[in-house]
């Protein structure tokens, strides 16, 4: 479940060498035994030409070759024809490899130095590739470099100990050139290289193979990294990912997700994460859009209710006051911001308003919008009286007012009506707030509940403008942010190079987590969720179909509609990430090929 760099496992080693007792010798016998395991069960399924398998181990200097040496003793013993190939004179082994190197000579195994060019790869049915494991510095060097090509181009499937010879342990970066393995066993722990692209691409299958180092010493070591797979949902999440619900529960108990999303032409990243907020089981959904988008869209999402935002007949974003859209989330428990938001001007200024007032401040202008709120009586009306205040058409106004009476609140739409009269004559709010009562003026200034937030697309890309996003109000526990960037995103926030992100994806998801007080999904294959505390999950699920207009979309409904449900970030990202790559992989098993996936269709298999 850990992922850990070659460095935490050097100190994990030394912790059970030194302070356990228990000889590195014996750590090594039980890798290249789990190697062996490994191997001679792919045997059983090799189409072998009669006789025992025949492996070929290539057996570096250092331990990994070590472990390798061990291997082809236990393979031998099970029957298996072994030979070994040194790709170094074996006098350089030293230590515990010295070691199995004597062994392995009086055992009467076969051994040979790597001479380029001399192996006859037509005599064996496998390959062992011990020959670099995490003490790998650079692109492998002459001639481990001609053995692995020689290996990748026998088409034999090779079996990796530890990690592929030529990949960066702690990156995934697969070095030029580097093994291609059909299995790998990790040995003790998953190294970090192994669950990150492309690193995972040429590891194959990865088991993990107990050799003496107990998992508990990796929380004492402080690794914060995991691999997220089903057994990391179950058993760090604590999450049972079939979720079951109580009898006795109602649509109230499971929450109220805002989404504010979609504008022309991109009213559909609104739909798909509308629906997928819905199908991740949010007792209610609302759709706030630009009011020009309504009509059209009503209906689409039948289960969900549409709140038309007073636009200027824009079919935009521009003209919708931040108070609008901050007052509308008045008895939600979530707000999604983001997919197909567009930009406009003033926009990182706008997400500001929106940001503090979820977390519960009521930012200056909210006082001037909130007097002609007042005339709402209260919250949903807020929304819409916002709305009238900023109002420069009756038209506006009208659709303010039908907010406040969507969201039931007869008296606020009624009020709403009044002040749109006073609005269009007037176009101000002061105008239309001359007729606000005392008691509800109050109300409009009481601080808004705060409420968790997703900040997708868009919304990352204002946030990314803001050139003050450091010296924004802190979000108060209760109401966490989560931003869900994909590398081209993440590297405008972090105000680096996509490449510079993906060099090196839990460090640049983790270090924007911690710095800012956010969760961070940094999207992608194997996508990275990192929490403030520097918490990193590396998720398992999802293939390459899902690269696909309107995927990053339905993962934002999906992770706010747990966050709605009452679910704490971590688990409701990390989840999130998992079941939407899970939903995906569903998807696309159900269809010919991953390239006919579409977005819609992850939603549909939640
Ligand atoms: N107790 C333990 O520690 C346990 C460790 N275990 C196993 O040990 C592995 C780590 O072993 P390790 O640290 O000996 O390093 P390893 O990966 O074998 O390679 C280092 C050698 O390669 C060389 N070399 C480096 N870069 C190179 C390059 N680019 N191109 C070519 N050569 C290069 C370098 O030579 P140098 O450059 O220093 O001359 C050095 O000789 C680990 O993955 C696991 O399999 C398990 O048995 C469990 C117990
Ligand atoms: N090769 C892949 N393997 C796994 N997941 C992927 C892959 N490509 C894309 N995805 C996932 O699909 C989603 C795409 O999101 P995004 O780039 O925001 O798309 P859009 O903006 O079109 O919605 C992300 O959740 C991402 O992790
Ligand atoms: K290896």
């Amino acid at each position: 479940m850990h992922l850990v760099t070659a460095e935490e496992m050097r100190r994990l080693d030394r912790h059970t060498i030194d302070t356990i007792g228990l000889p590195a010798l014996v750590l090594m016998e039980n890798a290249g035994r789990a190697i062996a395991e490994a191997a001679l069960a792919l045997s059983a399924q090799l189409e072998l030409r009669g006789g025992p398998a025949r492996w070929l181990v290539l057996a570096g200097k250092g331990n990994n070759g070590g472990d390798g040496l061990v291997a082809a003793r236990h393979l031998c013993e099970a029957g298996a024809e072994t030979a070994v190939v040194y790709a170094e004179p074996p006098e350089r082994l030293t230590g515990d490899a010295a070691v199995q190197r004597d062994a392995l000579a009086r055992f009467g195994i076969a051994a040979s130095v790597c001479a380029p060019g001399a192996i006859d790869w037509r005599a064996y049915d496998g390959v062992i590739d011990a020959l670099l494991g995490t003490g790998t510095r650079g692109a492998p060097r002459e001639p481990y470099a001609s053995l692995i090509r020689e290996a990748n181009a026998s088409g034999l499937p090779i079996v990796a100990a530890d990690i592929p010879s030529g990949l960066d342990a702690d990156t995934g970066a697969v070095h030029e050139p580097c093994i291609r393995a059909d299995r790998t066993v990790a040995l003790a722990f998953r190294k970090r290289g192994l669950a990150l692209h492309p690193g995972r691409e040429v590891a194959g299958d990865v088991s993990v193979a107990p050799i003496g180092i107990p998992a508990w010493l990796a929380e004492t070591y402080g690794v914060r990294a995991f691999h997220l797979d089903e057994a990391a949902v179950r058993k760090r999440l604590g999450i049972d990912p079939s979720l079951p619900r109580r009898t006795d529960t109602h649509k109230g108990t499971y929450g109220h997700v805002l989404v504010a999303a979609g504008s022309l032409p991109m009213a559909g990243a609104g739909l798909l994460c509308v629906r997928a907020a819905l199908r991740a089981g949010c007792g209610l959904a609302t759709w706030a859009v630009p009011a020009r988008l309504a009509e059209p869209l009503l209906g689409r999402v039948p289960e969900a209710m549409l709140a038309p935002l007073a636009d200027g007949g824009r079919g935009d974003w521009a003209a919708v006051p931040a108070e609008a859209l901050a007052a509308l989330c008045t008895g939600r428990s979530a707000l999604v911001l983001g997919p197909g938001l567009g930009r406009f001007e003033g926009d990182s200024a706008w997400l500001r308003r929106v940001w503090e007032a979820t977390a519960g401040v009521v930012p200056p202008v909210a006082a001037d919008a909130g007097t002609a709120a007042a005339q709402a009586g209260d919250t949903p009306g807020a929304a819409a009286a916002a709305h009238a205040a900023a109002a420069t058409t009756t038209a506006d106004a009208a659709c303010a007012a039908s907010v406040a009476a969507q969201a039931g609140d007869t008296i606020g739409a009624a009020a709403i009506t009044h002040a749109a009269a006073a609005t269009a004559r007037a176009t101000t709010a002061a105008d239309a707030a001359s007729a606000a009562s005392a008691p509800a003026r109050a109300a409009a200034n009481r601080s808004p509940k705060p409420l968790p937030l997703v900040l997708d697309a868009d919304a990352l890309n204002m946030l990314a403008d803001a050139d003050d996003f450091a010296g924004w109000v802190k979000r108060p526990a209760g109401a966490p942010a989560v931003l869900t960037p994909h590398p081209g995103e993440m590297a405008r926030l972090l105000r680096c190079t996509v490449p510079e992100v993906q060099r090196d994806r839990i460090g640049a998801a983790r270090s924007y987590a911690e710095k800012h007080g956010v969760y961070v999904v940094l999207k992608g294959a194997g996508t990275v969720i990192a929490t403030p505390a520097g918490i990193a999950y590396v998720n398992s699920t999802g293939n390459a179909g899902m690269a696909t207009g309107g995927s990053g979309d339905v993962l934002a409904g999906i992770i706010g509609s747990l966050l709605a449900q009452g679910w704490d970030a971590e688990k409701a990202a990390a989840f999130g990430v998992w079941w939407h790559g899970r939903a995906g992989d569903r998807a696309a098993e159900a269809r010919m090929t991953t390239a006919s996936l579409m977005a819609g269709d992850i939603a549909d298999y939640l």
